[in-house]
């Protein structure tokens, strides 16, 4: 049909999920991906792991890479404390609208500051523009072969605080090899891997907690 999948997900969350209520969408939305069609959402085993490390961490500022559909936005915005701000860097400006709609549905929307734009070239401009010092806490979704290149800008541009939490999705499946390398041989960072299933199937992945010791 001439939607798109990330539409697809939004029109099922939007006519099965009770609006207002964050937990039925990000429940809807596991349904209709393991049901109906995949999708790259850090899904519920996973995002099982981010909910502990964001519950762990306490994040006052809290950056994540890779919007998407929104699913593990809404999953972070609905463990923050009142005050914290999350921000989400989506290059697509379809799926950035996805994810608005999707914010709105879940009455999350004036949690979240989504900003439409590539990492790259966003990264450098977030103390400016937001007034933002560090981020506590960073989730890694995007490109994979980003997360580097976007780890090392993130400390270059002074982002990064001794204790700041990187959580990278995806490091087994399909794979981030040389960001697990950096921060796994890294003097500046303490790596923790926690093993889990590829959303929605029953393949390996992990997801890797990196904090920055500065
Ligand atoms: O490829 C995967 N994720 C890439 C995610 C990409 C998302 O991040 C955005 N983006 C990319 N660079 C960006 C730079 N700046 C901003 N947004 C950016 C893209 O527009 C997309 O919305 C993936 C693949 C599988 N898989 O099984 O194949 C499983 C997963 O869980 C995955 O996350
Ligand atoms: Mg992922």
């Amino acid at each position: 049909s001439g939607t798109t999948r990330p539409v697809r997900i939004l029109k099922y969350v939007q006519r099965c999920a009770n609006s207002g209520d964050v937990l039925s969408v990000i429940s809807a939305i596991d349904a209709y991906c393991s049901k109906v069609e995949w999708a790259m959402n850090v899904g519920d085993e996973k995002g099982a792991i981010l909910d502990a490390v964001v519950l762990e961490t306490r994040p006052r500022y809290v950056l994540e890479l890779g919007t998407y559909c929104g699913y593990s936005t809404l999953r972070i915005a609905h463990l923050l404390a009142p005050g914290a701000r999350l921000i989400t860097l989506e290059m697509n400006p379809h799926y950035a609208q996805v994810a608005i709609e999707m914010f709105r549905h879940a009455g999350l929307d004036a949690q979240v500051e989504l900003l439409v734009g590539s990492s790259s070239a966003l990264i450098p401009q977030l103390r400016k523009k937001l007034d933002i010092e560090k981020f506590d806490l960073v989730f890694i979704d995007h490109w994979k072969v980003s997360y580097l290149p976007d780890t090392k800008l993130l400390e270059e541009c002074g982002l990064l605080k001794a204790g700041s939490v990187l959580l990278a999705d995806n490091v087994t499946c399909p794979g981030a090899p040389d960001y697990l390398q950096y921060v796994r041989n890294s003097p500046r960072y303490q790596s923790q891997y926690f093993p889990a299933r590829l959303e929605y199937l029953q393949v390996e992945d992990g997801v890797e907690k990196s904090v920055f010791l500065g």
